[in-house]
């Protein structure tokens, strides 16, 4: 028996039971001895993914190596433990129930997303075409909706964090469940704020004061994942009074209630549908904040107001101008247009749900993806004073104001 320090208390649930079944089992391992490192996949705050081809089996693989130097083994257990309890879901990056410690890091192994993350993708100023962003939008939505099921927040929503495994996302994951803990429990404020961080977060409490894990933070995350991704653009630096583009957009939702006010510039792309959504989403009340299968509700709609005058200008006069039944043709495979098929989500979100959990001992990922070869370097670069609005990667801990891609600012104007 280990004399770990997780096995101190009785497992109270089985993410904790994998914990310690983890603990008992871990393994010191030199990497080179069963795997070839092909390439880095990318950094993080705690370490960094590798690619690798098992030496025996031939499997390619990315190991996560989390440094020992600022990781607890308390927080490896819980990532790699949560990692695993997840993965039966298809929209969640897969596991091999390999988990293993070095000299210097520990190292746990995901299925190997071919064509990286989702930032990637993103044309920086321009976003991804409305049905691209449908498709990501959907499977991202189906994988928070079955996390906070579960019970859990994932607490790092962010385009880092959702690996693709073509560029069309046909098929993504999301990943990287560092941050995620059970929704109710008390948390430390994490130090910096990025474009994603909810407004309850980043607001008046003093540093020192804790939190409650709340999913209406991932949903705020999420709302803002569906901006960048639409426009390759933040929608400001933070959600703080002092950002203006921000204050802009708290003001529009505030006044709602006393019969609108003008929508930001920045918001003038999407169609009303889109901002009813958005609305909701980015609700300023985390109380009354929808969930995420909200989104589900608008798939049959444009969403952009472009691709809606290129629909009225085709298609939409033969279909006598009923909007929203043109839009399944225009989007392609992922729209939803009918109320069959908002029931065939509901039926999909409810099976995934009533899985079982796999072995904690697994095979190999669950889908076969063929590999692209796209190259998977992230391109970190120091440029200090980038104007908000512009789209860059986000560290988790983003204090040091490094920044990656320099891009103009979308200026207000009322
Ligand atoms: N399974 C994978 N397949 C392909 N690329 C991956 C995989 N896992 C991670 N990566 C790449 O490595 C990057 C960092 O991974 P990850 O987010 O898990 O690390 P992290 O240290 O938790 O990062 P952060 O501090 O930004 O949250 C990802 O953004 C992605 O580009």
């Amino acid at each position: 028996m280990s004399s770990s320090p997780v096995m101190s208390s009785p497992p109270i649930n089985i993410v904790e039971e994998l914990q310690v079944i983890t603990a008992q089992n871990l393994e010191k391992l030199e990497v080179s001895k069963y795997y070839e490192v092909i390439r880095e996949l990318g950094k993080g705050t705690y370490g960094k993914v590798d690619l690798v081809v098992h030496k025996i089996r031939g499997t390619k693989m990315a190991l996560k190596f989390l440094k020992k130097k600022t990781t607890k083994l308390r927080s490896f257990l819980r990532e790699y433990s949560i990692s695993l309890y997840l993965s039966p879901c298809p929209f969640i990056i897969n596991m091999f129930g390999i988990a293993f410690e070095t000299d210097d890091y520990y190292v746990f192994a995901q299925e190997y997303a071919v064509a990286g993350d989702l930032f990637d993708i993103i044309p920086p100023q321009v976003g991804l075409p409305e049905p691209v962003a449908k498709r990501c939008v959907h499977q991202v939505g189906i994988a928070l909706d079955y996390m906070h099921y579960k019970k859990l927040v994932h607490r790092d929503i962010k385009p880092e964090n959702v690996l693709i495994f073509d560029r069309e996302c046909r098929k993504v994951k999301l990943s990287d469940f560092g941050m995620t803990r059970r929704a109710g429990s008390p948390v430390k404020r994490v130090s910096g704020t990025i474009p994603y961080t909810a407004p309850e977060l980043c607001g008046a409490a003093e540093p020192a004061e804790g939190f409650c894990v709340e999913p209406a933070t991932d949903v705020w995350a999420f709302g803002v994942l569906l901006f960048c991704m639409l426009t390759g653009n933040f929608p400001w630096e933070k959600a703080l009074p002092t950002d203006a583009f921000y204050e802009e957009f708290s003001r529009w939702q505030r006044a709602r209630r006393v019969g609108g006010g003008p929508v930001p510039s920045q918001w003038r792309r999407f169609t009303d549908e889109a901002l009813r959504m958005f609305r909701k989403l980015l609700s300023l009340d985390p109380q009354r904040r929808c969930s995420v299968k909200e989104v589900f509700r608008h798939f049959g709609r444009c969403w952009m107001v472009d691709s809606e005058v290129g629909i009225s200008v085709g298609a939409a006069a033969a279909a006598g101008g009923g909007s929203g039944s043109v839009m399944g043709s225009h989007q392609g495979a992922l729209s939803s247009t009918s109320e069959e098929d908002e029931e065939d989500e509901d039926l999909l979100v409810d099976r995934m749900k009533q899985q079982t959990l796999s072995p904690v001992v697994c095979g190999g990922p669950k889908g076969g993806a063929m590999e692209t070869g796209s190259p998977q370097g992230h391109h970190y670069t120091t440029v200090v004073g980038m104007p908000p609005g512009g789209y860059e990667r986000m560290p988790r801990d983003n204090t040091s104001g490094s920044r990656i891609l320099v891009t103009t600012p979308i200026e207000i104007c009322v």
